[in-house]
């Protein structure tokens, strides 16, 4: 179970994005997450993946509070995720191949030794040939790109993923293939999801139940710039 309670969080204390929300996502579902630019999503889905401090709240994740956040974060809790973002540029080194891209959670937990069988596996799953796998970022293209951050997001294997607007910039036929590669993944682990986007009807076909800002915010989301 992945549990955001009561949490209130952003970037000013004196002005807090997200306010008083709750969410529980149950193991093996997937919950979309919709809402208007601004809002506070891409706010509250990095408080779920522990990758922002909320000003107040509680995230438990399989039962356990969460006990730190970003680098402070216990391995055990931080390794339960997979994070997609929807900027694939922003999170990804660029000194790095897309082999090397897709291997860095192994090696940064000592995993060194399982990194071929684990590039061989979800190369092909997420549609990247050995020749793209020696570019780096900026050689490939966005949805290329984005391919590889999939592959690193699902390569410890999490039973959590956090995929916010991962489609946002991808055409239709690389949205479709992405959205398949997490599904056959959550079929076959049992992984949690939560999908952040715009796109109801994206959304509404992806998930098992799809939630509006308004629904979980105890503030009207703020006004689109
Ligand atoms: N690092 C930051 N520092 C200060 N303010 C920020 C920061 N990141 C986001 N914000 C602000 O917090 C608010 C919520 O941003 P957030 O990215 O969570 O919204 P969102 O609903 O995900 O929007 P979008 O759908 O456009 O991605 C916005 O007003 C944004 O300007």
């Amino acid at each position: 179970m992945l549990e955001l309670r009561d949490i209130t969080a952003g970037y000013d204390r004196r002005t807090p994005v997200v306010r008083g929300v709750s969410l529980t996502i149950a193991p093996g579902e997937a919950v979309g997450l919709l809402g208007p630019s601004g809002c506070g999503k891409s706010t509250l889905a990095r408080v779920a993946a522990l990758l922002h401090r909320p000003d107040s709240g509680t995230v438990v994740l399989d039962g356990a509070p969460a006990a730190g956040w970003r680098h402070r974060a216990p391995r055990a809790q931080r390794t339960a995720y997979g994070v997609l973002f929807q900027q694939p540029r922003l999170s990804a080194d660029p000194r790095l191949s897309l082999a090397d891209l897709i291997a860095e959670p192994l090696r940064a937990t000592g995993r060194r030794a399982r990194v071929p069988d684990r590039i061989a596996e979800l190369a092909p799953t997420v549609g990247l040939s050995g020749e793209l796998l020696a570019r780096r970022p900026h050689q490939v293209s966005d949805g290329q790109l984005q391919r590889a951050c999939l592959a690193r997001a699902l390569v410890l294997r999490p039973r959590w993923l956090i995929c916010d607007e991962m489609t946002a910039m991808l055409d239709a036929s690389t949205t479709a293939a992405l959205v398949a590669v997490v599904e056959d993944y959550r079929r076959e682990s049992g992984a949690g999801l939560l999908a952040v986007g715009h796109d109801r009807t994206l959304l509404e076909r992806w998930c098992d139940r799809t939630v509006g800002w308004e629904e979980l915010s105890r503030t009207p989301a703020a006004p689109t710039m």
